[in-house]
């Protein structure tokens, strides 16, 4: 299938609350957007870039000492299915103690410690700054978002001459609520599809930019107003590319649900409570890595 070039809407994160309404516009028409003036400084990205890639290049008998706290949340070897594709990762970037953990398991040296724990520091704080604009652009509190755990993984795409053309990665949605990805600023291949036409749109490098997609949770919560855009990973050129993506999930114990304000009777609920690790759980049992689970919580219509 071939792909348009990309149209995804750009929030100024310094503009707001002018912003307010793009940026529900944004959740509800694309599922995705570039954020710009946001307050990760250009060369903490890169710090951090140069970090994942000496991370990456590492032996793979040490990769393997990034072991899983969930399913998928450690390293993540090349397969027969997905051969391009490797990675590393923590659950719970919140916890400090998590985060030094995973520098230990991967021998980092002092300055690459104090990288990551900036980064990672400064990337939660602005997944959290996210979901309270979300929160408060919809007439809501700030805080509805507090304390839900956030994933951390980084990625790389050995993409050869023989690749070109094929996919990095399958189509799937993000299972949690919102994802905050630096992707490479100079290797491209991020599709993700057009709710109105259903093509895929290619998002294109835009250095210094961050770009936040919208999962599954989120339609939960939003009673469906918000789109879980589905998105893949292509191969466009034979180049190596890195991204860095933080993915707030859904709480640890607490259900999801839509919160009153976005019920009525115009608006029915159209989910049941979603406990996320089940949600979780449920889409790596049944293959459902497209969003398709959620029609599993359709309400009982008794
Ligand atoms: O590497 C990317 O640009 C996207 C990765 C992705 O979609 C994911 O990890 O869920
Ligand atoms: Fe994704």
């Amino acid at each position: 299938m071939g792909s348009t070039s990309s149209c995804t809407p750009v929030i100024d994160l310094q503009n707001f609350p002018s912003q307010s309404d793009e940026l529900i516009h944004a959740c509800e028409q694309w599922g995705c957007f570039r954020i710009i003036n946001h307050p990760i400084p250009t060369t903490l990205m890169s710090e951090m870039k140069s970090v994942v890639r000496s991370l990456l290049d590492l032996p793979p008998e040490i990769k393997r000492r990034n072991t899983e706290v969930i399913a998928g949340s450690g390293y993540v070897a090349p397969t027969k299915i997905n051969p391009l594709y490797e990675g590393l990762g923590l659950y719970d970037v919140g916890s400090t103690e998590a985060v030094l953990e995973f520098c230990s398991q991967l021998d980092a040296s002092p300055p690459q410690r104090e990288t990551i724990l900036r980064y990672s520091q400064a990337v939660h704080d602005l997944a959290m700054e996210l979901g309270s604009k979300i929160a408060e652009s919809m007439g809501l509190g700030r805080d509805l978002f507090k304390g839900w755990p956030c994933q951390f993984r980084i990625n790389k795409y050995g993409f050869t001459p023989e690749s070109v053309g094929s996919s990095g990665v399958q189509i799937h949605t993000d299972s949690g609520f919102l994802t905050i990805l630096q992707d490479d600023e100079n290797v491209g291949g991020l599709e993700v599809m057009d709710k109105k036409s259903g093509e895929f749109v290619s998002v294109g490098p835009m250095p210094g930019a961050l770009l936040v997609n919208l999962g599954d949770i989120a339609t939960v919560w939003s009673n469906g107003r918000f789109y879980n855009v589905k998105h893949r990973v292509q191969c466009k050129e034979a180049k190596t590319r890195l991204s860095i993506a933080l993915f707030m999930l859904g709480p640890k114990e607490a259900a999801v649900e839509a919160p009153p304000q976005l019920v009525d009777t115009e608006h029915p609920r159209l989910y049941d409570p979603v406990v996320f690790e089940e949600y979780r759980k449920l889409r790596l049992s049944t293959g459902m890595r497209a969003g398709e689970a959620l029609s599993l919580f359709s309400p009982s219509k008794n």
